[in-house]
């Protein structure tokens, strides 16, 4: 017999979760979003098996229901469920990146009986809409479940069962644990990533070729910047206070670096490095998720129209699949700087070897 999902919110999260249920055979996905364009891609790309122009149509025949929409959005949704008959063994659960809110807006919901734990795997990326969705965005990655002391463990191990085959880690986490962990690793980095760009904007009204030497570290410090802002708008809303806190943190960390400039001592300086790079270098690379975790190959690349497509012909010759490319644009002369990430170590050791076997380009691993 099926099991039946509902998911609301068709984009980056909703569809990589809904590929990756689809993992088990039994699973009938229904998908709902406001977006027609969405949900006809959805359909498309078959990322979902059914539409539904409501989540009514599909509320009351569904095991499980999984909001995947911007967190404020969630919480509205939340407040307009008890209109969609929903079953009262209906597991009910979320992939917001805030929990306290959500939590609270639960306890509504779980005192007139409804199951709801609250998820949010700590994996993505700055792509959003269904287009960008893959089965795999989990795999490895933690994945938090909230649920509410008056959670039966029973409904607990069904919704376990459910995201089993997303190949994340499943932890349990209070919200407010969550929202003041997230608010160290992701939300707050958020913000400074925002503001370096937005800082770099002023100061290239002055020189107008800064922005042109944004080579590879400002980009990778920054990548997040790109992100969804109607997503972080309401991340960083139902998320202020342990910001907040964060941004006092953060002042009296920028105090010290403050005190090492107007008195440079070279053996401090050196020491403030070094302790990042020790706890950065410590960090678990090999999981995905809060980490960000692609290999990069840098592959020197003379400009002559074509190269890069010779070069991704090789690749694709040799059946190694890239996760992302780009080039580096800081120098203008005859050579240029193509930079190739893999998935896994394996594959950038094999896309190194192909690049070899093919061409003379150097190749450099940062
Ligand atoms: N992007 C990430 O890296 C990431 C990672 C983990 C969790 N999350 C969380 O997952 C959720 C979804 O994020 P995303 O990156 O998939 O965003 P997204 O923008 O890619 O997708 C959100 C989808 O929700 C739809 N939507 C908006 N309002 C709606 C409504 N009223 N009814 C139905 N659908 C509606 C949008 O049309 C869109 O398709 C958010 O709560 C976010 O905080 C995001
Ligand atoms: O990789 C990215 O682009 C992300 O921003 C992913 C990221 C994060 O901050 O790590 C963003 C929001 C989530 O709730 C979880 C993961």
């Amino acid at each position: 017999m099926n099991t039946n999902v509902l998911i609301i919110g068709l984009g980056l999260i909703g569809g990589s979760l809904s590929l990756a249920l689809q993992r088990n055979p039994d699973i009938k996905i229904y998908g709902y979003d406001q977006d027609e364009q969405s949900l006809m891609m959805a359909k498309k790309l078959g990322v979902i098996h059914e539409i539904v122009n409501h989540p009514k149509e599909a509320a009351n025949c569904s095991d499980y229901i999984v909001f995947a929409t911007p967190v404020n959005i969630t919480i509205e949704l939340m407040k307009d469920l008890p209109k969609w008959n929903v079953s009262n063994t209906t597991v009910i659960t979320d992939t917001g990146s805030t929990k306290k809110l959500i939590m609270k807006q639960a306890e509504q919901l779980i005192n007139e009986g409804y199951q709801f734990i609250g998820g949010h795997p700590m994996a993505g990326s700055h792509k959003s809409g269904v287009a960008a969705a893959k089965a795999h965005l989990f795999e490895n990655a933690f994945y938090v479940l909230t649920p509410h002391p008056a959670t039966k463990p029973a409904c607990l191990s069904k919704l376990e069962s459910l995201l089993a085959p997303t190949k994340g880690k499943l932890v349990k986490l209070t919200a407010e644990e969550h929202d003041q962990m997230t608010a160290v690793v992701s939300h707050f980095p958020h913000l400074i990533a925002a503001s370096l760009v937005r800082q770099l904007k002023e100061k290239n009204k002055v020189s107008p070729m800064t922005k042109h030497l944004a080579a590879g570290g400002f980009r990778d410090i920054t990548r997040i910047a790109s992100s969804n802002p109607v997503m972080w708008r309401d991340i960083t809303l139902q998320n202020r206070d342990k910001l907040i806190g964060m941004l006092e943190d953060w002042q009296e960390e920028m105090e010290t670096v403050k005190n090492l400039l107007m008195h440079p001592d070279p053996e401090r300086i050196e020491e403030f490095f070094s302790a990042a790079k020790k706890f950065r270098d410590d960090l678990p690379v090999n999981t995905s998720g809060a980490v960000y975790t692609e290999y990069d190959l840098y592959v020197d690349i003379p400009d002559y129209p074509g190269v890069i497509s010779e070069i991704t012909g090789y690749l694709a010759k040799d059946e190694i699949s890239i996760t992302n490319l780009r080039i580096i644009e800081t120098r203008t002369d005859v050579f240029g700087v193509l930079v190739i990430s893999f998935q896994t170590p394996k594959d950038r050791e094999r896309g190194e070897a192909c690049i070899k076997t093919y061409t003379t380009f150097d190749t450099y691993i940062s």
